[in-house]
């Protein structure tokens, strides 16, 4: 298949997923949700203890409340917070916690500057994507904010463990990576995980 390579068939693709994604059944995505959480539960780089990072679904993402519900109890969730030198840091959250909204209007967690963590406290990072091929390359909403986030992952090994969130119609045909793009070590979907490392046990 050829691959997806030119800014603009990227960008109709991400809008045609955006589209098919919207459209979902509330039914599918009750069920899915479900479905990721026994997926990500399962991965054999799944953290017993640590950080662990998620994020609010909008747009249609599939959703991550039934996973943030069965974590292990050692486990912390955590919720990524806009910074103004453009990248991520990480918030704890509970629901109930204090929420503020973003410049993109998405929630996220009510909380001083100083108690924001680094990317890399982090030891496992659920990933929002729009679309995702079989080697791991990830295309997101287009903001660059998960590849500045995490490029030190380009020359090191994980932790933080890199794992992609999307139902199964967001795989693409195979899209040419951009040099400051960052692979994903797994992708899980309501229907099957993808693991792109071998992880010792
Ligand atoms: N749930 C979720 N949280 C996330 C992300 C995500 O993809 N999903 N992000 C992943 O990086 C970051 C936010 N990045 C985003 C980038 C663009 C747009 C967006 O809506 N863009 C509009 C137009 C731009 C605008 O409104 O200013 C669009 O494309 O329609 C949203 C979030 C951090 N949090
Ligand atoms: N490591 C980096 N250093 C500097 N700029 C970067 C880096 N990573 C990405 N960018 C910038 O971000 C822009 C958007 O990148 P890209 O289209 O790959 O975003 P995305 O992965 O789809 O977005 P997101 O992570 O927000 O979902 C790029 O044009 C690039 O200029």
């Amino acid at each position: 298949m050829n691959e997806v390579a030119s800014a603009a068939a990227r960008r109709q693709l991400r809008q045609e997923i955006r589209t098919r994604r919207r459209s979902l059944p509330a039914s599918h995505r009750i069920a899915a949700a479900d479905a990721l959480a026994n997926r990500l539960l399962a991965l054999p780089l799944a953290p017993h203890s640590g950080y662990v990072a998620g994020y609010w679904a909008m747009d249609g993402e599939i959703a991550l409340h039934a996973w943030q519900l069965r974590l292990p109890r050692e486990c912390i969730y955590c919720l990524p917070v806009l910074c103004d030198d453009q990248t991520l840091r990480f918030a704890p959250w509970r629901s109930g916690d204090p929420l503020c909204t973003n410049r993109y209007g998405i929630p996220e967690p009510d909380v001083s500057a100083s108690s924001l963590l680094e990317p890399s406290r982090m030891v496992m990072v659920v990933m929002p994507l729009v679309g995702f091929d079989d080697h791991g390359n990830r295309l997101g909403m287009g903001g660059g904010w998960y590849d500045r986030s995490f490029a030190f992952r380009q020359g090191s090994a994980a932790p933080p463990w890199l794992v992609g969130a999307a139902f199964a119609l967001q795989q693409t045909p195979p899209v040419q990576a951009q040099p400051w793009d960052v692979r994903l070590d797994a992708v899980c979907t309501e229907d099957r995980s993808f693991k792109f490392v071998s992880v010792s046990p």
